[in-house]
């Protein structure tokens, strides 16, 4: 039987919300301690845990047919590997960054200067778009050390919270790119495996949907239910439902996480009530 090969860090950052996707998805997948590959054992999967490096390279091989992996490194790499769903988690940014010190007023001011970073090809790209000349070091890790032991001027290297700029005396000035997890695809993913890639980009999808939303009930008065419903997106509609109350009624819709808190104090002081909010599970669209 086919089953799809797919590329997840062995350890570090993305190995664990990786895997908990795939579970989301209804995806069960045994992975012992050390262990580099694994069947699941409910979908035609089969999942190999590699060094997050070497993942591009699996991928323009066709070694392996999709990844999850940080979008960073694929801009990284170059080669034809496209992204199919980004994934909302490993959020972080390319950047540059310079000591505190450095009287930085735009990207002329590193003309000339030495540049560590792990992303050299982005790095050169970005300066060439400004016709800038560097001079590039190449270091795997801990990057943001390098100008406080002589070795560069500036960094270029992924930031997060900033707190490594900040305990390193640095700042950044200059985001070049901004990445997150992505299922990334084989430029020679076969037929027979893009029908089993279908399926299961439907389930991602449903999971990332129901991970951003959350299932909203509330309670109002019946002459205010047209002015909440107004105000509610709901997917299609809102439902409403009488309450063993006279003259009131239950309002359930489904409601984007990011604009939940915009919404609350128009629902408020529309008249709504006894508001719940619930997490969703799946959402199928
Ligand atoms: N501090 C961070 N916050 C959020 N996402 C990050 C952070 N650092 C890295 N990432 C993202 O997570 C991915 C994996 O990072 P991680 O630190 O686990 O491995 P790595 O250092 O890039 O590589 P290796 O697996 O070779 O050690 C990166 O490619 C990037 O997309
Ligand atoms: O802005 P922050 O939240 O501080 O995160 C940024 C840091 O996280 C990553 O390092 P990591 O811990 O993965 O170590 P590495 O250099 O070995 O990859 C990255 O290379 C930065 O150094
Ligand atoms: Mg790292």
């Amino acid at each position: 039987m086919t089953q799809l090969k797919i590329a997840i860090q062995k350890s570090g950052r993305l190995n664990e919300d990786s895997l908990n996707i795939l579970k989301d998805a209804g995806i069960s997948v045994s992975n012992g301690l050390n262990q580099l590959k694994s069947s699941a054992s409910n979908f035609p999967l089969e999942i190999l845990f590699l060094r997050n490096s070497d993942i591009p390279q699996y991928l323009i091989d066709g070694v392996v047919d999709i990844a999850i992996i940080g979008e960073n490194l694929l801009v990284e790499k170059g080669g034809n590997i496209s992204v199919l769903e980004k994934l909302d988690f490993s959020k972080c940014k390319v950047s540059l960054a310079v000591p505190k010190s450095f009287q930085y007023n735009s990207i002329k001011d590193l003309e000339g200067k030495k540049i560590a970073t792990s992303y050299p090809n982005t790095l050169n790209k970005y300066l060439n778009q400004f016709g800038i000349e560097a001079e590039l070091h190449e270091i795997s890790g801990s990057v943001e050390i390098a100008p406080n032991i002589g070795l560069a001027d500036a960094i270029c290297d992924i930031v997060s919270s900033g707190s490594t700029l900040f305990q390193n005396n640095l700042k950044e000035v200059e985001v070049l790119f901004r990445s997150e997890a992505v299922i990334a695809v084989s430029p020679i993913i076969t037929p027979e495996k893009q029908v089993i890639l279908d399926k299961l980009h439907f389930r991602i999808k449903s999971v990332l949907k129901a991970r951003s939303s959350n299932y909203v009930l509330l309670n109002a008065p019946n002459d205010k239910i047209e002015d909440i419903v107004k105000i509610l997106p709901g997917m299609r509609s809102p439902t409403v439902l009488p309450l063993a109350a006279a003259g009131w009624s239950s309002i359930h819709t489904v409601i984007e996480k990011s604009k939940f808190w915009e919404l609350i104090d128009e629902l408020k002081n529309a008249g709504a009530e006894g508001i719940l909010v619930i997490p969703i599970e799946k959402m199928v669209l």
